[in-house]
């Protein structure tokens, strides 16, 4: 296996809800409750759960756009948990983000050229001709036109405007990109575009992806391992044939049942959830899972389950994987 790139610990993120004149608070919002992976040199790690699981604030504390309330954040074998806005500028070439919405994240008065061309301007890496040259290479890496950087972006189709946001992030040649549902506001014939042109450039550049997506089809295509995040906490961990082959945690086959790609065995295995979600303020004890688990065990209220090596990479925080002779749960504190 390649050198580890990106190494989450533990990672939580809790905001305080507050409430009245005096916004005393009144409960604390889990939005990441615990959450621990890696991301490999070249290989693009989906991460996937419902909207409001915390996806989101798992990128944005990744990327230190949101401070982690606790837990270890290693890029490149160093602790870029706590360092300074000094301290991490370095580290911000390595990692860079496409956002979901690409008209959002395009300041409407800058031409195409020079949205791409500010990271590499900000770091004083490049101006004048050299700076066009570069963005001009950029924008035909994403398969735009070089003429089109004189464009701005309401001149552009969402798909091409997504691919600005592209070239943006690829300016600094960073380590890992993470996209927080670079497709999802697309059209689906756009989709599939976008997602090609991911992959493309991963295997010409050979940098990470950590992929963020709610659609299981969208994470299946590009992923070379995918997690599953349920209400703050990865449920299960694997490559991405073994987990559609071989998922092991309940909501995991809950989830395939309910898409297309979904296998006939998932299907059987897995009846559809029941129930909206809980809140992330105060979620469940144990087992965040157990109140819309059909198979849920009087010790899935009270024990959570620690996500554990369950064979081949495959790691599944689940107490009902108890003696199948491949896991080992045990409850955490
Ligand atoms: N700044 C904040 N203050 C309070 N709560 C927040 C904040 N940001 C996110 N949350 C809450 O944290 C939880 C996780 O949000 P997050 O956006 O990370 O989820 P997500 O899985 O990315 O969802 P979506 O796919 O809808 O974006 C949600 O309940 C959200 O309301």
């Amino acid at each position: 296996m390649s050198e580890v790139l990106l190494e989450v610990t533990n990672l939580k993120k809790h905001y305080p809800v507050r409430a009245g004149v005096l916004r005393r608070q009144v409960g604390t919002v889990h939005s990441v409750d615990g959450v621990s992976f890696s991301v490999h040199a070249g290989e693009t790690l989906g991460l996937v759960g419902e909207s409001g699981c915390g996806k989101s604030t798992v990128a944005r504390s990744v990327l230190r756009l949101v401070e982690p309330t606790s837990g270890q954040i290693h890029l490149e074998g160093e602790d870029i948990t706590h360092l300074s806005k000094a301290a991490l500028r370095p580290h911000r070439r390595s990692m860079q983000i496409v956002f979901q919405d690409p008209f959002a994240s395009l300041n409407p008065r800058m031409t195409a050229g020079d949205i791409v061309g500010e990271p590499l301007a900000v770091h004083g890496l490049a101006s004048g001709k050299a700076l066009d040259a570069r963005v001009a290479t950029l924008f035909e890496q994403v398969g735009l036109r070089a003429d089109q950087m004189h464009n701005f972006p309401h001149q552009f189709s969402g798909g091409q405007r997504q691919r600005i946001c592209i070239a943006r992030a690829l300016a600094l040649e960073p380590r890992l990109i993470v996209c927080d549902e670079p497709v999802s506001a697309l059209d689906v014939s756009i989709q599939a575009q976008v997602i090609n042109l991911l992959i493309d450039l991963q295997r010409q550049h050979g940098f990470s992806y950590l992929f963020i997506a709610h659609d299981l089809a969208v994470v299946a295509h590009i992923s070379h391992r995918v997690a599953v995040m349920y209400l703050g906490r990865i449920v299960e961990i694997a490559g991405k044939d073994e987990l559609f082959r071989n998922p092991r945690h309940p909501y995991t086959q809950a989830l395939l049942a309910s898409v297309p790609i979904a296998n006939p065995l998932a299907k059987k295995l897995a009846p559809l959830v029941d129930g909206d979600v809980p809140s992330p303020v105060n979620p469940p004890s144990g087992c965040a899972f157990h109140t819309r688990c059909r198979f849920a065990m009087e010790r899935c209220k009270t024990e959570r389950p620690a996500l554990l090596e369950a064979g081949d990479g495959h790691q599944v925080a689940c107490l009902l994987n108890e003696g199948t002779g491949r896991s080992q749960l045990a409850p955490t504190t």
